[in-house]
């Protein structure tokens, strides 16, 4: 039996429960993986690694892959392929190389010429490719989006997304479980991502760390699919790696005839139903950590600072850092002010406004586009905005809301409307702001530069920021007319996703190319022990070297590593991009005071961070390798973001949590005095330069163990094929719904390009029989 039954469980510990493959006595756990979603910007490393080793994909069939964040998001019309449509050199290699993976390792992709392309949390949903009671992991921090389905759906690393794309496995531990429970109804004006950036606000962006949230009440529970989705997305922000919301009937409804979900009416979509609706806590269950938070104390929320748990109402005014609880939080609120370029005491609503932005993985789905037009509707946008975007977070919802006449309504009052993509969400494409732009944006994060060097975020809602765009400032959008900003209840409609015919597209069918290498059951895998080696890191043992000092918190790894050098398809060179804007001014010169540029520190090899949640943010693994490149294999600090940590030790790096302030001071006070720092792995000491024991510290049993012998996590997993095999055995009895059973891929204008590609076998090895479902 397996050790959590028998007492309550949360909806987390019955999915945590589901998947286990094999769990060691020091809790460390192989996890399996139902679904992975992939895009260009964290995977091109991870095959390249597969390549390396002659791995194949094991789930080509649980696997979905897109192009979001580097695409243009102008005109598609006079698309011929992405070589030629994407202008910037270092965007396009990467859509190209994700393009080259997608046909070499055999998965289902949606390119620039479908229209089920978009943002990968927008087109998991929308294609029932999320399911409740799945894990589901991406490359990327905001897969928590997909909790909303009461699936356990986590971000990852480049070197995870390797190994789950080698073995449907991950390697991970049991969370904390975290309950925020919001009750009562909400007031007008007040949508789901008021609920978060105020639950955010309470809790902090660290509230979360180590945990897994669910979200319930009744607020919660009046919330459509969509809504909810927009929760969870946000989980992230609050230290969280997951959240999730137990399916209902409303998930039920939204999930009916999405093209990759149990048909409808059929006997395994009852057999689903009947699983899901198990999927709730029990009664009685425990959560390490509670919330509560009562649906009318929230307001439209907008931030103010630089980090998302900077919020105040939007009656509010700019706060006083002077009335912070500590020296640190007063001096980081001073230069949160100054490069927002606000003052305390200033009413929110007279912040103007130069652009506006409605999109992103938080809030670019229909229900998004049709409050924020419905807000919109018969009025202009303010003439001091230079620019209002409107873009749809998939193809499939543009078309939907071209359908309902919203583009015109939009258009009509001078908002761009463009085409799906990540967008200024974070910029990696040309949709940025300028230095010292403000823009009032339905995203997700508001940290230094991250819409653009310099510019200035505040996060809102659909509603609000279409109320910002018609009056030029933050503004509260129940000023704009009572009926035009209702909150939604669950949405009676949601979107219809059809069975996919793309006009743009030329079919053949006898273009359909067939999936060779799908896993069958009986047969070996070909991704086993006997082909690979489990060594590959270099070991870490004792390691001495200088060590640079941070004073300071919350340190993102949009800080570490800006979005302008995500787009490399290498793992190295990018030490010299480390703390980029901390670092260089916008001329390329060196910032003299920021301490990698002092003397003896610009040859660090250890970095001592005396503020909490180091790395917290985006999953971008290039942030550790940013730190590796630049020569520091070893981080100290209080705490750190879930994801960062992670990724280090996947680089043969160790990040070291110290909480006892005085040690920490005392390792911090070696470090400015320019002295050398010991770090003892075997004996887990943190020595000075005599080798005299300053402290003791923790680490995971495994980890370390990985560490000092140099051990490759994915050659580990290897040696454990029997028992994948036996689990997935297991699950396609259980939930045979899992197994991919088909995706249709298009080619572009009739060329082989994408070709569509029935999955020929499910997992059972049967047969799929054409037609396809969908
Ligand atoms: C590129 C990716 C690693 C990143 C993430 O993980 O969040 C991005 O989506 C972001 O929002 O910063
Ligand atoms: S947060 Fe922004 S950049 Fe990241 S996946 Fe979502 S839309 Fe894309």
């Amino acid at each position: 039996m397996p050790a959590a039954e028998g007492r309550a469980q949360t909806l987390y510990d019955k999915v945590f429960q589901d998947h286990i493959v094999d769990e060691r006595l020091d809790g460390t756990i192989l996890l399996y993986i139902d679904r992975h979603l992939v895009h260009e910007v964290t995977s091109p490393q991870a095959f390249e690694g597969l390549k390396n080793a002659g791995r194949k994909v094991r789930r080509p069939d649980c696997t979905l892959a897109t192009t979001d964040h580097n695409v243009p998001t102008t005109s598609r019309k006079s698309l011929k392929n992405i070589e030629t449509f994407v202008e910037e050199e270092d965007s396009r290699l990467q859509c190209m190389t994700l393009e080259d993976n997608v046909k070499d390792f055999g998965i289902t992709y949606f390119g620039l010429g479908d229209k089920r392309q978009g943002i990968v949390h927008i087109i998991g949903p929308e294609q029932g490719f999320t399911l409740p009671g799945t894990t589901v992991v991406c490359g990327d921090s905001h897969t928590s989006t997909h909790g909303a389905f009461g699936a356990l759906a986590f971000g990852i690393g480049t070197s995870e997304v390797e190994h789950v794309l080698a073995t449907q496995t991950l390697i991970t531990k049991r969370s904390k479980n975290m309950r925020i429970q919001v009750d009562g109804d909400l007031a007008s004006g007040v949508s789901s991502k008021d609920i978060i950036l105020h639950a955010i606000g309470k809790i902090g962006t660290a509230g979360g760390t180590g945990a897994v949230i669910e979200y319930c009440g009744s607020a919660i529970r009046a919330l459509s699919m969509e809504a909810r989705m927009s929760i969870c997305n946000m989980s992230i922000e609050g230290g969280a790696r997951a959240g999730m919301v137990a399916p209902d009937e409303i998930t039920f409804e939204y999930l009916k005839n999405r093209p990759l979900a149990p048909k409808y009416g059929s006997d395994e979509w009852d057999r689903a139903v009947k699983y899901w609706k198990s999927l709730k806590s029990d009664e009685g269950a425990k959560y390490d950590v509670d919330v509560f938070i009562d649906a009318k104390d929230i307001a439209p929320t907008v931030t103010w600072g630089t980090s998302p748990e900077d919020v105040v109402p939007i009656t509010g005014t700019v706060p006083d850092p002077k009335t912070f609880e500590t020296a640190e939080k007063q001096a980081s609120g001073q230069r949160m002010l100054e490069y927002m370029g606000l003052t305390a005491g200033t009413p929110i609503e007279d912040i103007v406004l130069d652009k506006v932005f409605i999109g992103s993985c938080t809030n670019a789905r229909i229900e998004d586009l049709r409050a924020a037009a419905n807000v919109v509707k018969g009025r202009k946008v303010a003439a001091n905005i230079k620019r209002a975007m409107i873009v749809p977070g998939s193809g499939l919802v543009k078309d939907q809301a071209e359908d309902e006449g919203l583009d015109k309504i939009f258009t009509d009052a001078g908002f761009e409307w463009r085409e799906a993509g990540c967008s200024m969400c974070l910029g990696m494409n040309p949709d940025i702001l300028a230095p010292k732009e403000r823009c009032a944006s339905t995203s997700n994060r508001n940290f230094e530069g991250r819409q653009g060097a310099g510019g200035r975020t505040h996060l809102v809602s659909p509603v609000t920021a279409a109320a910002c765009a018609i009056i030029g400032k933050l503004t509260d959008v129940r000023k704009l007319s009572e009926s035009n900003s209702t909150p939604r209840k669950a949405s009676p409609k949601p979107m219809q996703v059809k069975p996919h015919v793309d006009e743009r597209v030329d079919t053949d069918d006898d273009e359909r190319e067939m999936i060779a290498d799908q896993p069958e059951d009986n047969e070996p895998h070909t991704n086993t022990m006997a082909s690979h080696s489990s060594t590959g890191l270099p070991k870490f043992e004792v390691y001495k070297g200088l060590a640079a000092p941070m004073d300071r918190a919350n340190i993102d790894t949009d800080a570490i590593i800006p979005k302008q050098f995500l787009k490399t398809i290498k793992r190295t060179g990018l030490g010299s991009a480390l703390f980029y804007a901390l670092r260089f001014n916008e001329d390329g010169s060196e910032k003299p005071d920021f301490i990698l540029n002092q003397e003896p520190y610009r040859k660090s090899k250890i970095l001592v961070v005396t503020g909490p949640n180091f790395g917290c943010g985006s999953s971008r693994e290039h942030a550790p390798w940013a730190l590796l490149d630049f020569g520091i294999k070893c981080v100290i600090a209080p705490s750190y973001a879930d994801i960062f940590f992670n990724n280090t030790f996947k680089n043969g790096m160790l990040p070291i949590a110290i909480t006892n302030k005085a040690d920490l001071e005392a390792i911090a006070a070696e470090a400015r005095a320019g002295k050398e720092i010991e770090v003892d792995l075997p004996n887990q000491t943190i020595n000075d330069a005599s080798g005299k024991k300053i402290c003791n510290f923790e680490v995971e049993e495994f980890r370390k163990h990985c560490l000092v012998n140099g051990l490759d996590d994915i050659g580990l997993t290897m040696q454990m094929d029997d028992k994948i095999n036996a689990f997935e055995k297991k699950m396609t009895a259980r939930t045979p719904w899992l197994d991919g059973s088909g995706y249709l891929k298009r080619g572009k204008n009739g060329k082989l390009a994408m070709k569509a590609v029935p999955v020929p076998l499910t997992n059972r090895g049967e047969e799929i029989k054409e037609p396809l479902e969908w």
